[in-house]
Parts: C-alpha cells; structure tokens; sequence
C-alpha cells in the first residue's frame, strides 16, 4: 500500500472528484459514513459523542458525521470552533445540513466552552490541511481536549499533526486514543516521534480511485497482509531438503550463545533444507543438545570467533548474533566477507564491527541485508535528529552500497538501494524483550537461503517475525513473550 502526501492525497482527491465522477460533497460523505461505521465498532454502548470541528474540510467531515450519528438516533453534540471567517465550500455545506438535525454550538472563545464529563470526543477540527503550528483559540480547544480523560478518536488525522514531517518541540497537537484515517496511512504514523499523537490507527476505504492511486509515484508503502501471502513459496511434492538451501549462522560467543540458539532455531523454523552453525568450542554442545537438527562447526577457539568455515558451500549465511566485537573476530569477519560473494544478513555484533571499522562497508555483496536497531544504526551511521532523518541517511548508504536496511523499531522500515521504504504493520511492544532480534536474523536467512529475492526475504521475513509476535502476544499477553516464544509462534500457510 503507497503512502502519500498530504499534496499528493488532494491530487488523488481532485482525480476521483472529476474521474469517477463524484462531487466533492458526496466525497465527504462517503469518508463520513465509512468513519462512523469504523467509530460504531469500537463501542459495545454508544456513547455520547462530542464533536469538535474546525472549519476546512476536517470540520466538514466533523460535522456530516454528527449528522449521521443523530440520524441513527445516537446522542451527539456539535462544536464549531469559530478561528476564522468562512469557511470550505463543503464545510459550509454540511453546516447548513447539520442545522437541520443538530444546533451546533459555536465557540468564539475558551469561555464559551462547557466541557463535557462523559462520552467520547471526535477531534476533527484540522486535517491534512495543516499549513501552520496551531495557536490562539484552536491551540487552547486542542489543550483542553489533551486535559480531558475522556477517549479521543480524530478524524483522518490528530489536528496540529503533519502528515509528512515530524513536527518541530513544542507544536499544540491532539493526543487522540485512535485515529481512523481515510484510504491511505501517513507518513507520520509509522514514526515513533509522533506515536503520542496518533494513538492506534486504522485506514478505511472511501473508494478513492485505485487508478489515481497508480498514478502517484510514491517512495514510501506500508507492506500488508494482502500483498505478501502469494509471494510465499509451496513447498513442491517431490522436494527435498537441498531444495531450500544450506544457511550458515556464524554466532555466539561465550555467555551468549543463546543468541545463536534462538538465531538457529527460527532459521530451522523458516523452512531451510540444512542449517549449520558455527560457533566458539563452548556453544558446541549448547547447540547440539538445544538445536539438534543444527549441525554444529566449531571454530578453534573456546569463547570467541577467530576464523571462519569455507562459506563457498552455504546458500546464505546470517553473521553477528552474540559475536562480540574482538580483535580476532573482526579478522574473521573481514576473511568471511572477502570469500563469500552472495548476500548475507548482517546483525548486533556484526554491525557493530562494521562500525568500528567502516572500511569493511566496501566489501559487502550487493543487496547484503542489515537489521540494525536504532542504536546499532545510530553507531553504523552516525546520529541523526530524528527517526525520519535516519530513514534519509539509510536511503543514501542503501543506494551508495547496494545494500537493505531492516532499521527495526514498532514500524520496521525495510530500505531497498533503490531507495524504496517499506513499513512493516505486524509486531508488538511484547518483542521489546532480549533475543527477538535474533530469531529475525534466523528467519531471513533461511529464506535467503530458499532462493527468496533479498529484497523480499526482508520484507516477508519483517512482516512474519512480527505476524509471530502478535499470535505469541494473543496468547500469553505482550508482557509474557520471550523471544522463543516468536519461533514457536511462526507460520508459513497461507
Ligand atoms: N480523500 C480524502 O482523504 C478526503 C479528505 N477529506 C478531509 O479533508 C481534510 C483536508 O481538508 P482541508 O484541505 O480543508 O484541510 P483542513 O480541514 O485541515 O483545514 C485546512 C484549513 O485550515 C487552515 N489552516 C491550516 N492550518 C491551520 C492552523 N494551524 N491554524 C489555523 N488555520 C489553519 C488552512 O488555511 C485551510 O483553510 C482531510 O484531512 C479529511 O478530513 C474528506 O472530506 C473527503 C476525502
Ligand atoms: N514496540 C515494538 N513494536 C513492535 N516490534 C518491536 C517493538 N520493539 C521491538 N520490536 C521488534 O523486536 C525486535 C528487537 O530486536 P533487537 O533490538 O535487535 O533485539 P535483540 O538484540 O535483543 O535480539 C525487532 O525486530 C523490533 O522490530
Ligand atoms: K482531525
């Protein structure tokens, strides 16, 4: 699913205005009523809803969705926030159609507001409209709906939030419990700066014209469950375990080979034909009694990597895990990158290492994949102000390198050389926990290793670990999920 900019949207709005064809009104109407539908499945009990308009089309929609509540007999209470003159044509239009079921109460001043103590609060006083940092009375209607402890749901968009930056410190934003936008996520949903402002988010249909969605060139989507399942291969009848690969995880070290553990069995759990592992003399038995379908190369040392195996043999191999970042180990990661030519997946200690010797950058093999959390990323690539500038600075080393980027975080951002950005949706704050890094590092090497486009094992490999995540949170709750849990949790049907 692309996603578009504010300017952009208005593009996509004005096409399916004149090509499907539909007036701009019957527009807002069909996102109104798509918006309460959404908004009734959230309640068991209707609450009272009270409704906040500004006076764009924001309001518009604000007020056209009071007026289908009242019309199903809901109990709504209309605010008009008189910040300025006029008003958009549809705006002013709905005005009229509300007048006839509703009496809004329009607020000139702070005073004139009496604030309600139960309900829920629709915040549709801006949108994607935003031209300016909100002050004066919009300002102060926006603080007092952040005091109340009544729920917030804003529509399309928190007012005060920008849809394609982050916001400078400081901005007077909606704090909203949820925001049901229309037809395409932002930009700022997927960043974590403006994760207060938006709450839970949900996209709705409003029959925008798929066509006109086509015709806006986008660098950003958000990977769904619809376009991933058919990318996943069946396993044909006749095949056999050299069918899908030989990985090798080069992992662990001593104290941490439980990283290598989890990286072997989630790679085991992805569908790979053969693992072996290679790991110091300590993990030799760790593995073979916790992994047994693993084979198990040690190196000659009895804590740390110091050599590496002839990788010529493997069909991808996943380093870093546990490593460390030893002297002797960084030798052994220099000679491994120097032998292998195909992409590999690189994590924690491996790109640490490339950190600490940037050098090593030159020798990565096209469409190498790494997965580096926002600290590993901020010690590879220095700091930046914001997650958005590192998506930027990633987009640049993607391209400059040939390499993917998996810059993990609750929205993993998949960086393609050719500058693409995928945002995953699965996942939840349950993998905030040690060793779920891991087990992803297991999972896109295994479907390297199956022949999977690199490009694709990082998407599908993101949006699983995280699909894994969510049956594993379902189940014991996000507080009780430990990184086996993902592993358990895996599934590959459709
Ligand atoms: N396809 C879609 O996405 C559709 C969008 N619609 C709605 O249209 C909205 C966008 O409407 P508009 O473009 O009218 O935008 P807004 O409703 O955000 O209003 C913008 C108006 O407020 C002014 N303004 C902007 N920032 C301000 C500030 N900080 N202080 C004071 N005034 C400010 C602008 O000059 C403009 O006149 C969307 O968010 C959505 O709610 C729907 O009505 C129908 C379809
Ligand atoms: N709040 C969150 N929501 C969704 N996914 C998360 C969240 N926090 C962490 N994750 C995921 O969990 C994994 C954590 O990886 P990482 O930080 O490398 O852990 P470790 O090094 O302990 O293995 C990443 O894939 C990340 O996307
Ligand atoms: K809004």
């Amino acid at each position: 699913m692309k996603i578009l900019s504010s300017k952009q949207v208005r593009a996509l709005d004005a096409y399916t205005i004149s090509n499907e064809p539909v007036s701009s009104w019957q527009l807002m109407e069909r996102a109104s009523r798509a918006f309460v539908q959404c908004l009734l499945s959230k309640f068991e009990e209707v609450p009272h809803f009270h409704i906040f308009c500004g006076k764009g089309n924001n309001g518009g929609d604000g007020l056209a969705i009071a007026r289908i509540l009242a019309e199903r007999g809901h109990p709504v209470s209309v605010y008009v926030v008189e910040y300025r003159e006029g008003g958009t044509p549809d705006f002013l239009e709905n005005l009229v159609k509300v007048g006839r079921h509703l009496k809004p109460k329009f607020v000139f001043s702070e005073e004139d507001l009496t604030w309600p103590e139960h309900g829920v609060i629709i915040d549709a006083l801006l949108g994607t409209g935003l031209s300016k940092p909100v002050e004066g009375l919009l300002a102060a209607v926006i603080l007092r709906i952040n005091a109340t402890r009544l729920p917030v749901v804003s529509v399309d968009i928190a007012s005060g939030l920008s849809a394609d930056r982050i916001n400078p410190a400081g901005d007077v934003i909606v704090r909203p419990d949820c925001t049901v936008s229309f037809q395409l996520p932002k930009l700022c949903f997927m960043l974590p700066e403006c994760a207060p402002y938006v709450g839970e988010w949900q996209v709705i249909d409003i029959g925008i014209l798929e066509e006109g969605i086509e015709r806006q060139y986008s660098d950003f989507f958000l990977t769904t469950r619809e376009n991933l399942p058919h990318l996943i291969k069946k396993r044909g009848k006749y095949s056999h375990k050299g069918t899908f690969g030989h990985a090798l995880l080069v992992a662990g070290s001593y104290g941490r080979m439980g990283a290598a553990m989890l990286s072997a069995r989630a790679c085991l759990r992805s569908g790979v034909g053969l693992l072996t592992a290679y790991v110091p003399r300590c993990g030799y038995q760790v593995l073979q009694t916790g992994a047994p379908e693993t084979m198990v190369l040690t190196d000659p040392d009895d804590e740390v990597l110091t050599s590496i195996p002839d990788a010529r043999q493997y069909s991808a191999i996943g380093v870093g895990p546990g490593i460390g970042t030893d002297e002797r180990t960084y030798y052994a990661f220099q000679m491994l990158l120097s032998n292998f030519s195909a992409p590999m997946v690189l994590d924690a200690d491996a790109l640490n290492l490339l950190a600490q010797y940037p050098e090593l950058m030159k020798m990565l093999p096209e469409n190498t994949i790494l997965t580096p959390h926002p600290r590993e990323f901020q010690r590879l690539a220095g700091k930046t102000a914001n997650s958005l500038e590192a998506i930027g600075v990633a987009r640049d080393l993607a391209e400059k390198y040939k390499i993917i980027f998996c810059l993990k975080g609750a929205h993993t951002a998949v960086v393609l050389p050719d500058r693409r950005v995928y945002f995953n949706p699965t996942g939840n704050p349950g993998m905030a926990t040690g060793g779920t890094g891991d087990v992803l590092t297991g999972i896109i090497v295994a479907l390297l290793a199956q022949g999977y486009a690199p490009d694709i094992a990082a998407r599908l490999g993101v949006f699983k670990h995280g699909e894994a995540g969510d049956r594993a949170a379902a189940i014991r709750s996000e507080a009780a999920v430990i990184a086996s849990d993902l592993i358990e949790n895996l599934r590959w049907g459709k």
